[in-house]
């Protein structure tokens, strides 16, 4: 019989690594000791004692390599929500986990945080201090919700105390910081395009928007919390700035950091939403021949028009979650680390 010493608990893996989020991850989890392999499609840094592996996720012979001695998994990968491909969603964050979990059990890794997501419970309708125990959305507005559903469903029912195969979900909501290729840059690009001049419905709706180091600092704790006798294991977790802010008062105050004017005409909601939907209508049937990404997707109509907030009580109460950075320390430094996209910049 083969006896497998068990490695090290700070020897980890980080599935898209390279990302905004895995990227910050990796420099926390160096900062703590901890030894870590990147595994992403793509090397976009270099960091001293990180070692890459350049691969896709869906390739298990790949992955295979890289956890070798790893006891500890984090899976932050995904295609990015501006993608509107259902093949390539399905294809990474559904059947890409599903390998990822088979590597995981068959080189004995004892640990896998997924990065998920608190929209895997919104479909367009409010949720206000929303609680894990929603149900997941009937209805996913889009391609990326649908498939970020199932993903958490696969890693979650994963979880196996027989099988020394411990899982557990993340659920960050509207991350945002420095190196964000998502929330900053679109929001400059559609007020450099003259398109911010407009609140949709009456801008009093709140949202999570969360500090990146807050949300690096959930998945750290959870990771550590992670036993066989501790309540985490299979469960999800939401992991927010616990500072709910007006949509349009977070969208302004970066505006008006970097030197753009609020906005400041309401529409109506339901008439933006129509708009919305149409417009993907038209892009859809035009695929074969064009393919345009349009500004306003049913998606971020939702997102920008309604109440998205969650509470952050189980992770409070099971790993001692504390947001780290406050909301408005959070906004300032965001801000100052854009310079190149300030107004004349
Ligand atoms: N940014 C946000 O506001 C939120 C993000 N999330 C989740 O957080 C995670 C990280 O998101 P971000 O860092 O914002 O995205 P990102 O796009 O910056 O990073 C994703 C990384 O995954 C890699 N990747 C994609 N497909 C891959 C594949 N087949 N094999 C290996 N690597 C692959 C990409 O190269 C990229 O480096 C994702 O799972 C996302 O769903 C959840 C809630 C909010
Ligand atoms: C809270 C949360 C989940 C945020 C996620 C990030 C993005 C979905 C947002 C980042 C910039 C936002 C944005 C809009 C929608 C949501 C974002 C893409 C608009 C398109 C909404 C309609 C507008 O008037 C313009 C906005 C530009 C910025």
């Amino acid at each position: 019989m083969t006896t497998r010493i068990r490695p090290s608990s700070k020897r980890c893996a980080v599935i898209g690594g390279s990302g905004f989020l895995g990227r910050h991850l990796v420099e926390r989890l160096v900062e703590k000791g901890y030894s870590v392999a990147v595994f992403d499609i793509a090397q976009r840094y270099e960091v001293p004692g990180v070692v890459f592996h350049q691969g896709d996720l869906c390739d298990k012979q790949a992955l295979l390599k890289v956890f070798k001695d790893v006891s500890l998994v984090f899976h932050c990968a995904s295609p990015s929500p501006a993608c509107d491909d259902r093949n390539l969603f399905w294809k990474v964050n559904v059947e890409g986990t599903r390998t990822v979990i088979q590597a995981c059990q068959e080189a004995r890794v004892q640990k896998l945080v997924l990065t998920s997501s608190a929209s895997v419970v919104f479909e367009g309708i409010d949720i206000k201090n929303g609680k894990e125990d929603l149900p997941y959305a009937k209805r996913p507005i889009d391609y990326y919700t649908e498939t970020k559903i199932q993903q958490e469903k696969v890693v979650l029912e994963a979880c196996s105390k027989e099988k020394d195969f411990l899982t557990v979900a993340i659920r960050p909501h509207g991350i945002f910081g420095p190196r964000d290729p998502q929330l900053v840059p679109i929001l400059v690009d559609t007020a450099r395009k003259g398109k911010m001049k407009f609140i949709i419905g009456d801008g009093t709706n709140l949202v999570d928007f969360t500090y990146v180091e807050n949300v690096v600092h959930g998945h750290i704790l959870a990771a550590e919390h992670l036993k066989p006798d501790s309540p985490l294991c299979g469960k999800a977790y939401h992991i927010t700035n616990d500072e709910p802010i007006r949509f349009w008062d977070f969208m302004s105050q970066v505006l008006v950091g970097l030197g753009y004017e609020a906005p400041r005409y309401h529409l109506p909601y339901t008439l933006v939403y129509g708009i919305a939907m149409l417009l993907w209508l038209i892009t859809f049937l035009l695929r074969p021949l064009v393919n345009i990404k349009p500004t306003f997707t049913p998606m971020r109509v939702a997102l920008a028009g309604t109440h998205h907030y969650y509470s952050c009580s189980r992770a409070k109460q099971d790993m001692g979650y504390q947001p780290v950075v406050r909301l408005q320390e959070a906004i300032a430094r965001t801000v100052a680390s854009y310079p190149h996209l300030k107004r004349g910049g």
